[in-house]
């Protein structure tokens, strides 16, 4: 198996610096981004302006806004946001190219991990997850980075390893393909939640015991959906959680602060041009949850206060009031 030409399915501010990455050790990478501006400027200035000023992109990265182009690339970095990914999989050619996810969600409507969404998309196609503690600016600098690639076909794990490592883009590999998703997907709600810490000025004691609730929630429900612990303990779990928890980069982060300032939630989301997916996020899990009796209170915390159910005196005051409990359970 050898990846040459590699595709990247989205020109967010992650799509363009994975493909950077894909181009910095000296391969052709085409980019395919939605916006025509994106597509114009890569093209003729080598930058993604609109979603990742200030890094000078590699000239082997190219754009472009058709699909179909897609057909001529050995393998694609799909990089939508997560509610988006189906609809541009069932657009895109159906050659079976391997896909490796790199977008972090569950899909709302149907309630799926994204390989499950990619499964049914694109049929036959392999499937691999990339995954891990990754700002995107600092990924396109060249900043050192390690990062979770899990696919069940250990040959194509190590294959497509081989093509997109670098010295500072470290690549771990797993078979554990829902447990790299599963942490993805419930950092980006707890990262809500200690934005709302942050905002709300309640400390960073606060902050560190939400982290660790949190993950012992992302634990719980990781082992009910078949991840393996050491996964969910690993980069794409406990390493990006305490990345995205920490740091007003994250725009999951940031949401949360805004709603901890006293912020309408709807009024933040409807100013963003960027994704914050956490907070497609939440409903979906906290759905799941509920549905199979697993207990996340973080998680239902974030989803009430996104859909306006309560406010932060609210949901601080239920989290504070429940009942003592074995630490580990
Ligand atoms: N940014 C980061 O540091 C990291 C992000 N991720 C994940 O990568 C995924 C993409 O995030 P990111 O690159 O940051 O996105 P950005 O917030 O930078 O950009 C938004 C992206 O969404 C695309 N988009 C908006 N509406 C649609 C639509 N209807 N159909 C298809 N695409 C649409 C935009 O395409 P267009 O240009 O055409 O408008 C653009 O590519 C997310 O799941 C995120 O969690 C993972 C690791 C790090
Ligand atoms: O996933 C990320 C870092 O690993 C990016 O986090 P945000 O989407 O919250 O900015």
């Amino acid at each position: 198996m050898s990846f040459d030409r590699l595709g990247v399915i989205g020109g967010g501010a992650w799509g363009t610096a994975l493909a950077q990455v894909g181009a910095s050790g000296g391969g052709d990478v085409l980019l395919w981004a939605r916006e025509p501006e994106v597509v114009e400027a890569v093209n003729s200035r080598h930058e993604n302006s609109v979603f990742l000023a200030g890094s000078q992109l590699d000239p082997a990265v190219r754009a472009t806004g058709g699909l179909a182009d897609l057909a001529e690339c050995d393998a694609w970095l799909v990089v939508t946001p997560a509610q988006h990914m189906r609809a541009v999989l069932e657009a895109a050619p159906k050659c079976g190219r391997p896909l490796i996810l790199c977008s972090k969600g569950i899909e709302e409507r149907s309630g799926a991990l994204l390989h499950r969404v990619a499964t049914e998309a694109s049929p036959g196609a392999p499937i691999a997850v990339l995954s891990g503690p990754t700002f995107a600016h600092e990924v396109a600098t060249g900043l050192p980075t390690a990062v979770t690639l899990a696919a069940e076909d250990p040959l194509l794990a190590e294959a497509l390893r081989d093509r997109i490592s670098r010295p500072t883009f470290r690549i771990y590999l797993s078979d554990d393909v829902a447990g790299a998703e599963i942490g993805g997907a419930v950092k980006n709600v707890l990262a809500i939640a200690c934005g709302v810490v942050d905002g709300k000025g309640l400390g960073q004691n606060a902050r560190a015991a939400l982290i660790a609730r949190g993950f012992a929630e992302m634990t719980r429900f990781g082992l009910a959906n078949g991840a393996k612990r050491e996964t969910l303990a690993g980069l794409s779990g406990l390493g990006d959680l305490v990345l995205t928890c920490s740091s007003t980069s994250s725009r999951n982060f940031s949401l949360g602060k805004g709603i901890g300032e006293g912020r309408s939630p709807t009024e933040l989301m409807s100013d963003r041009k960027t994704v914050a997916e956490g907070a497609f996020t939440a409903p979906v899990l906290a759905r799941l949850a509920e549905k199979m009796g697993i207990d996340m209170p973080v998680v239902a915390a974030v989803d009430k206060l996104l859909s306006a159910r309560a406010n932060v005196d609210q949901v601080l005051q239920e989290l504070l009031a429940r009942p003592p409990r074995p630490e580990v359970h």
